[in-house]
């Protein structure tokens, strides 16, 4: 049988596993990638984070364009060309996704485009080749794949997922989106803005569950104003294709409703991809919710084996994938590198407002005990904001009592993925709110609304 050794193998070519093999190789010389994808550059760049967002950023400047009159425009006609929008999204995407190819396919790494399956702790069988490969340390890192929940007709019936959304070049006149989480608000917020009819269905009570209620009530607002047709604490019952027209069926406050429209997107989450990897067989263990079991230097149960981003969780953040990767692949070279600090993680929901939060919640403060003293401060009472017409929203900052820094904040609003960066700073660095007022913080910004939560903490403190 056909074998060869590597210092370290990774399987997953993305975010977490390029990484991984990257910091690897500045001391180990034999470092293989093993991926299968059909195209090279990983669920963020070919159909994540940077499509996405190329795509929310023509929707924006549209709505701009519709909102002309508030500013005292005349724009008469703003519309979206699809095919355009399409085509700009293919040009930036591949720019990013061939300088990714580029990295991989150099001459520092083994490059291998084949399957990988584990028959042993320290052996993996490639399906198309039928070599064997081992290695002194493997690296897991295979991201995660759409999940289709058990409801009744939705995997029988042909529907989109964000992979359809991200590559269309043709208005649909109506999407039906299902679910509320981060996928399916921000590409509802976006098919909205170019044209289509949304119908927006949601399990829960309110949308982005995972964020405060606060937040999510703001964007909820938002949504309702851009008249997103959004359906929020109902329960899914059946999905079903009647002629060209997909009808959902679901109940809401006891009630039985349905939507009916041409398209049918289901963004009803994401589930670790793990299937195939032969994980038994490596004696690598998995977490109830699927992802792989890690402990806080990346490794799995088998301590040979480590696993990182979408695969092993607990966020799927792209910046997190990376610094996993490089906690593993230090970690895999005999160092001792810092673990991830989670207590500093900063995350943005790419809606309009954003939602952007650094450090831990309030709801993780009071969970842990946690004296906090909280401020706040509303962007619809701010200079610059008001001048912008972006009166969404507000900053939230919160500090620890007992050590008087800060440990959390969260802002909604414009651009409030760019204005959350200079909390996260703050965060990470433990500055209290009195350093931050050392600040000169420039007028008229955006910015400089966080100095009046922070003169408020900075009293109560
Ligand atoms: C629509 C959308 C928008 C997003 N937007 C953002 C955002 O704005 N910001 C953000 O931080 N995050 C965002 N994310 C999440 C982010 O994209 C992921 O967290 C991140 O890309 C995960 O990286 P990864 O390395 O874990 O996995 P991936 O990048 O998915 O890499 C996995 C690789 O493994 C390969 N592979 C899989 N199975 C095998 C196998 N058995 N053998 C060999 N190779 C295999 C695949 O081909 C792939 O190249 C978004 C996600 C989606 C779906
Ligand atoms: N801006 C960003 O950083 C960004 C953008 C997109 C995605 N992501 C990452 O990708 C991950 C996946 O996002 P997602 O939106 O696909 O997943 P998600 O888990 O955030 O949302 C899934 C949604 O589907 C609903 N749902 C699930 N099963 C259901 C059922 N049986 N019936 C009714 N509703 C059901 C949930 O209530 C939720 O609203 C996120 O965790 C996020 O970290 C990040």
């Amino acid at each position: 049988m056909d074998s060869e050794h590597f210092d370290f193998v990774v399987i997953g070519g993305g975010s977490a596993g390029y990484a991984a093999a990257r910091t690897a190789r500045e001391t180990k010389n034999k470092v293989a990638i093993i991926d299968d994808g059909a195209e090279l550059g990983g669920l963020c760049i070919l159909r994540g984070c940077m499509p996405s967002k190329t795509l929310i950023y023509s929707a924006e400047v549209l709505h701009l364009a519709h909102e002309a009159e508030k500013f005292g425009l005349k724009i008469p006609t703003a519309t979206a060309d699809m095919a355009a929008i399409h085509q700009r999204k293919l040009v930036t995407i591949e720019d990013f996704a061939s300088y990714r190819r580029e990295q991989l396919e150099s001459e520092r790494f083994h490059l291998i485009r084949d399957r990988a399956t584990f028959i042993a702790e320290k052996t993996l069988l490639l399906a198309k080749s039928g070599k064997h490969i081992t290695a002194d340390h493997f690296m897991i890192a295979t991201g995660s794949v759409v999940n289709t929940p058990d409801v009744p007709g939705l995997a029988e019936t042909p529907h989109w997922t964000s992979d359809d959304v991200l590559d269309l070049d043709f208005l649909p006149e109506s999407v039906i989106v299902l679910g509320g989480g981060i996928v399916a608000c921000e590409l509802a917020q976006f098919l909205n803005r170019v044209g289509s009819k949304v119908i927006q269905i949601q399990r829960s009570p309110l949308i982005l569950k995972e964020t405060s209620p606060d937040a999510a009530k703001v964007v909820e607002q938002a949504f309702r104003d851009e008249e997103i047709e959004l359906h929020t604490d109902t329960q899914l019952v059946s999905v079903e294709k009647d002629g060209e027209a997909f009808v959902v069926h679901f109940t809401q406050n006891g009630k039985a409703q349905q939507a009916r429209a041409a398209h049918l997107f289901n963004a009803l989450g994401r589930k670790p991809n793990t299937s195939g990897l032969g994980l038994a067989a490596a004696g690598v263990e998995t977490r109830p919710n699927g992802q792989i079991m890690v402990n806080h230097f990346q490794q799995t149960s088998n301590s040979r084996i480590y696993a990182a981003g979408d695969v092993s969780g607990p966020f799927e953040i792209v910046h997190i994938a990376i610094i996993q990767g490089e906690v593993a692949a230090k970690h895999a070279r005999g160092e001792s590198p810092d673990p991830v600090n989670y207590n500093t993680r900063t995350g943005v929901v790419f809606t309009d407002p954003q939602v952007a939060t650094a450090g831990i919640s309030l709801a993780e403060a009071a969970e842990r005990g946690l004296d906090v003293v909280v401020a706040d401060y509303p962007f619809d009472d701010h200079g610059k904001s008001i001048l912008m017409e972006a009166k969404y929203g507000y900053v939230k900052a919160w500090a620890d009592r007992s050590t008087g820094k800060l440990i959390g904040a969260e802002c909604v609003g414009k651009d409030a993925g760019e204005l959350i960066h200079s909390m996260a700073v703050a965060l990470s660095l433990g500055a209290t709110p009195a350093d931050l007022l050392k600040v000169h913080w420039y007028h008229p910004t955006l910015s400089e609304i966080w100095s009046y939560p922070l003169e408020d903490l900075a009293d109560e403190l």
